[in-house]
């Protein structure tokens, strides 16, 4: 049984007095029914963790919190990056990797995406590797086979242990950002095809236990229809992850109408 995740990917928004605010409004908003039925997760920038860490164990928060990137490397002369091991030392759980935002703004390739995918592994922090295709691609029909591939390029060398505990998500680089969300039956094309791949490189009972998130223009009146497709389990949020408000309806998708 896959539990959802709603992971939070605040991108280069607030400060870290802000992060504070916001992590507040969302711990007196939810509650212990919510935590049971969906995993919440926010992803701030790195200035902001240390600050999320400390309300969180301070109040002991069931919110759980993740960087928004790490570099490849583990330590050592690397100007402005952050490495896994200092991610681990703030209690993230979770790191996005291979966000279309890296790939296109810093070229990230599939290359750079997997050694990143293995850099979080060494220090036990859970990837959400993401992939997607841009609008030429998804007009020439290509969709899938571009995810795919951007999944196995991710995935290389990664083991079936390691392979457990990843979340994959789904961004159409064409939906982020812009309002254009992708129909519940075009995200579900695209993840119950990333599953099947996930069975090929592993096997199907590993791959019936990855949780796959849909990214791009999630809104809390479009999540009940993505959410009610069978191979999406969660979503990452941009836009709507820093409107406290917002955030919580997403988080409780159970109760908007599809
Ligand atoms: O890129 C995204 C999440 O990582 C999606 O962003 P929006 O929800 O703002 O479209």
């Amino acid at each position: 049984m896959r539990k959802p995740l709603i992971a939070g990917n605040w991108k280069m928004n607030l400060n870290h007095l802000e992060a504070i605010a916001l992590v507040q409004k969302l711990a007196f908003a939810l509650n212990d029914k919510d935590f049971d039925k969906v995993e919440v997760a926010v992803l701030p920038p790195f200035t902001d963790l240390r600050s999320v860490q400390t309300l969180v164990d301070g109040d002991k928060l069931r919110i759980v919190y993740g960087g928004q990137d790490l570099s490849k490397q583990d330590a050592g002369a690397y100007t402005g990056e952050i490495s896994g091991a200092m991610l681990a030392k703030l209690g993230c759980t979770f790191v996005t990797i291979g966000h279309s935002e890296r790939r296109q703004y810093h070229h990230e390739d599939d290359e750079v995406v997997n050694a990143k995918v293995r850099a979080a592994y060494r220090h036990s922090l859970t990837p959400i590797l993401c992939v997607g295709e841009d609008l030429p691609v998804r007009q020439a029909g290509g969709q899938v086979a571009h995810c795919v591939s951007q999944l196995d390029g991710g995935l290389r060398e990664i083991s079936e242990e390691q392979a457990k505990s990843i979340v994959v998500a789904y961004e159409p680089v064409w939906a982020i950002g812009t309002g254009e969300v992708a129909t519940p039956q075009d995200a579900q094309e695209v993840c119950s095809a990333l599953r099947a791949r996930l069975a090929e490189l592993y096997t199907s009972e590993v791959a019936a236990g990855i949780r796959i998130l849909y990214g791009g223009s999630v809104k809390s009146d479009n999540i009940a229809g993505i959410m009610a497709q069978p191979d999406i389990d969660g979503a990452l949020v941009g836009g709507a992850s820093i409107d406290a408000g917002e955030y919580v309806k997403i988080c409780r998708f159970g109760e908007m109408s599809a």
